[in-house]
């Protein structure tokens, strides 16, 4: 074969994964030297894990190495204009690492798009893959098909743009022996063209067709030539024989090395670490002139290429993120109504009193007249009357107190004595006992007109009342209604007796409240806060959910070697995030001042930009789980985990100002705490955005979108691959 230009060259590789200290901290590629030259085949063989993969990464410029040098197309991969990452690789990776909600059409599409493709020649190319590669029909989606449909329509993606350098990561895996031969033939042909393929296989034998094979073991290339030297090299009539040769004779190398080195055998001494600086060629013409390589750098791209490139790039993640979005039903359902469901149940089910609940009544004052417990239900049996000498006879009050009791829905059933009652409240459906002595009345008025009584009188004017307080809410509700029972029973009785009604009330009045309302609903105190968790966590889920299973599935690796820029996806992620947040933003508002009357004072805008800020903030909070959190799971796991504290210290739940002093401080940092009582403020008291309780509101959710944009751009720096 004659000479021919090199299109990659690897130089005295290495890479490694993990720590230094730890005792598995070997090589991945350990001294590595390969070369691939311009219009060949190069076939990669080697078994599972040792390397290729790692290797076609830094190839693509997706991993750096530790030491040693990579020169692609005349370039190094990620110097600026050297189209690596970008349109002079086509990539396809081991996983499938296409969107699963993709149709077959769109995959090929995508990158397509990503390389700037007319739509014409799109359509063609296309077309002539599928008759290639027998692509399944083009509206299916990728999710409906077979391991190996995904792979051919994969490599499709790779082939699309006519890329000068191939990167096959086991193309031929899992096809028919037909089509595997199909391909082989279409890479030969477009080698002849000047396209470089380099091929991962575990088939040995499809290898005879390359130009050239290389034979990876532990990191290290036994040997790289054509398939018929290495036959002859090793005197074999095989290639296995051949490899299966060259893979014991670097057995007894290397057990020979372990004999005579104390140290781990498999880690290579810090000094003979080279650096990227010792590559053969220093600079890119140097490389070109000694590799015979034509390949020139594009750093003078102009402006505008350079913009129309990057616009193709946004269009093509703007409908890979739209198709994605639309088709994932859980993205469609969180994002419109999640809203909406939540917002409902939280109105449905948040503030309406209880209804229908039962107190046991033991009452003896009733029960010891001629009519027993049925005089209560004539009316005119109980008799409250004035005399002349403005005194008062009362009889039967108990039966008043009772009737008030049920217009508050709480209803009676009737006991006879205290200690059934009391066990009627340990069956739940009674949730609090109560009372009458057999002189209820008389005793009470003894109270009320004499005032200086014994103790006994005392003792038969109250009601004495058993709460079941185990259910705090219920108990707390039966506390309150009876103290309203009780300022309207009195109130009655006190005008039958001529009597200012006042007089036996509490003597503390409450006025008009200056903020809220004399009925203020626990509803209103709570909606701000829960409206601002909803709109914060949809986003947080949605948002390291899609990243990651961009992220597991390979297709942000994949986007990147094409040339698409993490901030491009960032970006078209971040805006169509907006749009989303910002109509469920107008939905719960929508929902919660039109169809819940929920009290707006101040403006609606302001409310509005702080629910929207507040989505920005959850956004924000999902891509530092995305890229702190390596699977759905852990990131499930810290999403909840995170959820609960941030509710129950928000002061939603309770107030924050029976928290220690620390806590507090704790809570009021959280993103929800002072932004909720902002909220609440500009609802409530009609405040605007230049006063302090509202604007510290807005400064807490940006303070926490830098904080968490912040981490993750430290996580993303200092990660190392
Ligand atoms: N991100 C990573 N962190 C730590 N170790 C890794 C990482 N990626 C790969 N490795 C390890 O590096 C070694 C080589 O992996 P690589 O994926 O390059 O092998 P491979 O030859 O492509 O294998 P296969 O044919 O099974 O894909 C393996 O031991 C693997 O466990």
């Amino acid at each position: 074969m004659a000479a021919r230009p090199a299109a990659v060259i690897v130089e005295r590789a290495y890479k490694y994964y993990g720590k230094k200290d730890k005792p598995d901290y070997k090589p991945v590629l350990n001294y590595l030297s390969m070369t691939v030259e311009k219009g060949t085949i190069y076939g990669l063989l080697g078994a599972s894990g040792c390397g290729k993969t790692t290797l076609l990464s830094c190839i693509v410029g997706r991993r750096k190495l530790d030491a040693g040098s990579v020169w692609v197309l005349g370039g190094k991969p990620g110097e600026k204009g050297s189209g690596v990452p970008g349109p002079r690789v086509g990539y396809m990776p081991q996983d499938i690492a296409l969107v699963a909600e993709f149709s077959v059409r769109d995959a090929v599409y995508y990158f397509g798009r990503i390389y700037g493709m007319p739509m014409q020649k799109l359509v063609e190319r296309f077309e002539f893959l599928t008759n290639l590669l027998d692509l399944p029909s083009g509206g299916r989606l990728i999710k409906s098909l077979s391991g190996g449909q995904q792979r051919r329509v994969s490599l499709a993606a790779a082939l699309v743009h006519e890329p000068e350098l191939l990167i096959l990561d086991e193309p031929t895996v899992g096809l028919d022996p037909v089509l595997r031969e199909r391909i082989w033939d279409f890479l030969n042909e477009v080698a002849r063209g000047g396209t470089t393929v380099i091929i991962t296989t575990h088939y040995i034998d499809e290898t005879k067709q390359a130009h050239k094979i290389g034979l990876l073991r532990d990191g290290q290339l036994l040997d790289e030539d054509s398939p018929n030297e290495i036959l002859r090299k090793y005197d074999c009539a095989t290639l296995e024989d051949a490899f299966l040769k060259m893979a014991l004779r670097q057995h007894e190398v290397s057990t020979r090395r372990r004999s005579t080195l104390t140290a781990s055998p498999d880690v290579i001494p810090d000094s003979s670490i080279v650096d990227n600086v010792d590559s053969r060629y220093q600079s890119r013409e140097e490389f070109n002139i000694v590799t015979s390589s034509t390949d020139m750098l594009n750093t003078k791209e102009n402006i505008t290429d350079r913009r129309n490139k990057s616009k193709a790039r946004y269009k093509a993640v703007l409908i890979k993120s739209i198709q994605q979005f639309s088709r994932h039903p859980g993205g469609l359902i969180f994002s419109v109504l999640f809203p909406i469901i939540q917002v409902v149940a939280f109105f449905m089910a948040i503030g309406n009193d209880p209804k229908d609940l039962h107190v046991a009544v033991v009452n003896e004052e009733a029960a010891s007249s001629p009519y027993g417990l049925d005089i209560c239900k004539n009316e005119s049996l109980v008799s409250v009357v004035r005399n002349d000498d403005d005194t008062c006879d009362t009889y039967m009050l108990s039966c008043w107190f009772l009737e008030e009791m049920e217009k508050r829905n709480l209803f009676q059933v009737p006991y006879n004595t205290t200690e059934e009652a009391k066990q009627a409240v340990a069956s739940r459906s009674i949730y609090a006992a109560l009372h009458f002595s057999h002189n209820f009345s008389s005793a009470l008025d003894k109270r009320v007109t004499e005032g200086n009584v014994n103790d006994d009188v005392l003792e038969d004017s109250n009601i004495a009342v058993w709460l079941d307080s185990a259910d705090y809410q219920i108990s707390n509700f039966i506390k309150l209604q009876l103290h309203k029972t009780y300022e309207k029973f009195t109130k009655r009785a006190m005008i039958a007796c001529g009597r200012n009604e006042d007089l036996v009330q509490i003597p503390v009045r409450f006025q008009e409240p200056i903020y809220g309302s004399m009925d203020s609903q626990v509803v209103e105190f709570m909606a701000p806060g829960i409206m601002i968790t909803i709109i914060f966590f949809l986003p947080t889920i949605v948002t390291s959910t899609l990243m990651i299973s961009d992220r597991l599935e390979g297709v942000w690796e994949r986007s990147a070697v094409a040339g698409v820029r993490a901030r491009e996806m960032l970006h078209v992620h971040c805006g169509l995030q907006a749009v989303v947040i910002l109509m469920q933003t107008l939905e719960m508002m929508a929902l919660a001042y039109l169809g819940y009357s929920l009290p707006s004072k101040g403006s609606l805008f302001t409310c509005g930009a702080l629910l929207f800020l507040q989505g920005l903030c959850g956004m924000c909070y999902g891509f530092l789980l995305s890229v702190l959190c390596s699977s759905y799971s852990l990131s499930f796991f810290v999403s909840t985990g995170s959820f609960y504290p941030m509710i129950l210290l928000s002061g939603i739940v309770w107030p924050i100002e029976g928290m220690s002093a620390g806590l507090r401080a704790v809570a009021l940092a959280l993103p929800f705490t002072i932004p909720s009582q902002s909220l609440r403020d500009i609802m409530e008291k009609g405040s605007s955005i230049t006063a302090p309780e509202v604007y510290n509101g807005f400064l807490i959710t940006l303070g926490w979108i830098v904080l968490t944009l912040g981490l993750c751009f430290l996580r993303l720096k200092y990660k190392k691959t």
